[in-house]
């Protein structure tokens, strides 16, 4: 590297939300990036920003997330003070990502992906089986939502949101009897203590992204994009080239339940995508494998042929 290093005296500056697992996020950050160059923590700096996401009154009310924002929501305050300098560095749950970053940020390092799938969440421990006819189970996600409807059109499904511990509080206040969290949000949280149950990518395909970090920076900065490069993981950005393409052609918003997993095995990328009604009364689902290097247009691919399907409307609320 040609550029100075950070140190205590110049900090790097990383930029991230202030809930338990954002923090969590920057902390894997800065560890790995201390760890590669070998820096004291007091090289970096942790700064946290409030973003509209995390707006209390808004989200408090009980009102969809797509509704008061969508896709960004978490992220535009960061990426604003990414581009005035205000911090160097924004690390990011993936998931959350707009498929497209604003003119001048670059977003190309991804640290290795955790455990892709959803966990089943429950006070005691029950199976998603066992699970008795008509029981409420809450998420904000439109498309856990969606998957759960099609499998179980019993069920009750209330909006549940707020970060994992708050999640887990209205679990134990009774307002509904499981949830459904990210397992890479729990074990990046260490709550080995929640109940869970993991469940099978085949059986409730993740989302895209899911499970993974993303660290985004100016476009020019050498620096950051040096330091950076260390810490990358190839396998997870060829994974999330081909899952990133697949959301874009379909909808960048997170207004419509989509899920895609591209795994790699053999010199080849696989990726399969499902998307389904908001009433989960509809799922369609296809599969598709090509070289690592054409993961993005395997991509594109799947969800033509997905829409192709679908047809128009397919995404639309059905007047009940
Ligand atoms: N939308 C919230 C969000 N964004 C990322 C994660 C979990 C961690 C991850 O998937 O990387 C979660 C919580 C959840 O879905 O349980």
């Amino acid at each position: 590297m040609t550029q100075a290093l950070p140190s205590p005296d110049r900090p790097l500056r990383i930029g991230t939300r202030g809930s338990p697992l954002a923090l969590a996020q920057a902390h894997e950050t800065r560890n790995r990036l201390a760890a590669a160059f070998d820096l004291p923590e007091a090289a970096f700096e942790i700064v946290v920003i409030k973003t509209t996401g995390d707006d209390r009154a808004l989200i408090a009310a009980d009102r969809p997330l797509k509704e008061i924002g969508g896709k960004g929501l978490f992220t535009k305050e960061i990426e604003e003070d990414l581009l005035t300098g205000r911090i160097d560095i924004a690390v990011h749950s993936m998931k959350d990502m707009p498929v497209e970053q604003p003119a001048g940020l670059t977003l190309d390092c991804y640290l290795p992906r955790e455990d892709v799938r959803d966990a089943f969440v429950t006070l005691d421990g029950m199976a998603f089986g066992d699970l008795p006819e008509g029981a409420v189970v809450g998420t904000s996600s439109l498309r856990r939502r969606a998957q759960l409807l099609f499998r179980r059109p019993d069920l009750q499904v209330v909006e549940f949101r707020g970060n994992v511990q708050t999640r887990m509080r209205k679990l134990t206040e009774g307002v509904a009897e499981a949830t459904f969290l990210a397992c890479a949000g729990l074990n990046r949280l260490g709550m080995d203590d929640v109940r869970r149950t993991p469940i099978a990518a085949e059986d409730m395909l993740p989302a895209v992204a899911q499970g993974a970090i993303g660290i985004e920076r100016r476009t020019g900065d050498s620096a950051a994009a040096a330091l950076l490069d260390a810490i990358h993981d190839g396998p997870t950005g060829q994974r999330l080239a081909a899952e990133r393409a697949y959301l874009a052609a379909l909808d960048g918003s997170c207004e419509t339940p989509i899920a895609g997993l591209a795994e790699l095995s053999g010199g080849e990328v696989t990726l399969r995508g499902e998307i389904l009604r908001p009433d989960g009364s509809e799922c369609l689902t296809d599969y598709g494998r090509a070289p690592i290097a054409d993961g993005a247009a395997l991509g594109r691919e799947i969800a033509a042929r997905l829409l192709d399907r679908a047809g128009p409307g397919f995404f639309d609320w059905r007047k009940a």
